[in-house]
């Protein structure tokens, strides 16, 4: 067992930034957004919804057809096509490399040569080593089984299962990324550093789509963030990564109110939840 560092809602409300008078949507962050796949076309409106639901300044997303028709008709504060972004989320309902399509090989290859931090899920977790910024990894067990495999920090599921803390911070320092590792306590390594539990959610968070809500939130507070990640790079990204799954539980907490919940539920509840967590950290909302 590792060592670890338990995050706290007052440790979430410390990282959080209420806009003021000289922000615009830029200064406060766009995100680019390459996820969904004709196959998993939801997963795209999910972490665009996370996105900006948790306060993303702009978001841009790039993807096929079905995936974009969807995410527009429900978000049309979206934006198409690449441009300028602080950060990117990368591969949530995209499949690996054996199915790729060359148009997913062109836009996970943009994210992550597009010189800013990465969060990478699901498809795109295969594709690290191209990076060329600070990346964040958000796999469950089994994605992070397939990502280890090939490394010098090979782990079956079922040993990241028996002990998360510890292999989240052997995957960090294999990988040489902040791992966020899901499950019911969620632990967040960075490189050489001391692992975070973050566990303020509730069972009813284990639902499709609710980890690609949780890509979004971070995608978001990682856009926003690029100042902090600067100064400390992969310390920042492990906190702001610990920030999103606080959120995300409370998030959930709030939207179940003890009953089940949906994937697009979580999202909904992310604004009352940062709201109140500003609140509670000495700084109002404005
Ligand atoms: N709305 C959307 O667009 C959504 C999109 N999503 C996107 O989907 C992608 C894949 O994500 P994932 O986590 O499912 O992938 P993965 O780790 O390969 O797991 C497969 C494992 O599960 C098991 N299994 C399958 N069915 C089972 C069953 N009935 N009962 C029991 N076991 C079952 C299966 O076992 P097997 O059948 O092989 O024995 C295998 O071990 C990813 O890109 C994600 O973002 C999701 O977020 C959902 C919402
Ligand atoms: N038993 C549980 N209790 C609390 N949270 C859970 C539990 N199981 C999963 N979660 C959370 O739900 C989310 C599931 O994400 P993920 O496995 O990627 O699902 P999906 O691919 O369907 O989005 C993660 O944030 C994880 O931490």
């Amino acid at each position: 067992m590792t060592a670890e560092r338990v995050w706290t809602a007052d440790d979430a409300a410390r990282m959080l930034r209420a806009p003021v008078a000289g922000d615009d949507k830029y200064t406060r962050g766009v995100l680019g957004v390459a996820t969904g796949s004709e196959a998993f076309p939801g997963a795209a409106v999910l972490g665009v919804e996370g996105a900006i639901r948790a306060g993303a300044g702009m978001v841009r997303y790039l993807g096929p057809a079905t995936p974009t028709g969807l995410v527009l008709h429900r978000r049309p504060e979206v934006v198409l096509g690449e441009g300028r972004v602080q950060a990117w989320l990368v591969g949530s309902g995209m499949p690996g490399a054996a199915d790729r399509t060359q148009t997913d090989q062109q836009r996970v290859g943009l994210a992550f040569n597009d010189g800013v931090p990465v969060v990478a899920d699901a498809g795109a977790l295969d594709r690290i080593d191209a990076a060329t910024a600070p990346v964040v990894i958000t796999p469950h067990y089994r994605e992070l089984e397939r990502a280890l495999d090939r490394s010098s920090a090979a782990l079956t599921a079922a040993e990241i299962a028996a002990d998360a803390s510890t292999a989240a911070a052997r995957a960090a320092e294999a990988l040489g990324v902040t791992v966020l590792l899901k499950g019911a306590t969620t632990y967040v390594a960075a490189p050489g550093a001391e692992p975070i539990s973050v566990a303020l959610g509730t069972h009813w968070l284990a639902t499709a789509g609710s980890g690609d809500v949780l890509g979004g939130i971070l995608g978001a507070f990682v856009a926003g963030g690029t100042d902090l990640i600067g100064q400390r790079g992969h310390d920042a990204l492990a906190e702001l990564a610990a920030t999103a799954a606080a959120v995300h539980g409370l998030a959930g907490v709030a939207a179940s109110a003890g009953g089940p919940i949906a994937a697009l539920d979580i999202a909904h509840a992310v604004p009352a939840v940062i709201a109140g967590l500003l609140r509670g950290g000495g700084n109002p909302p404005r």
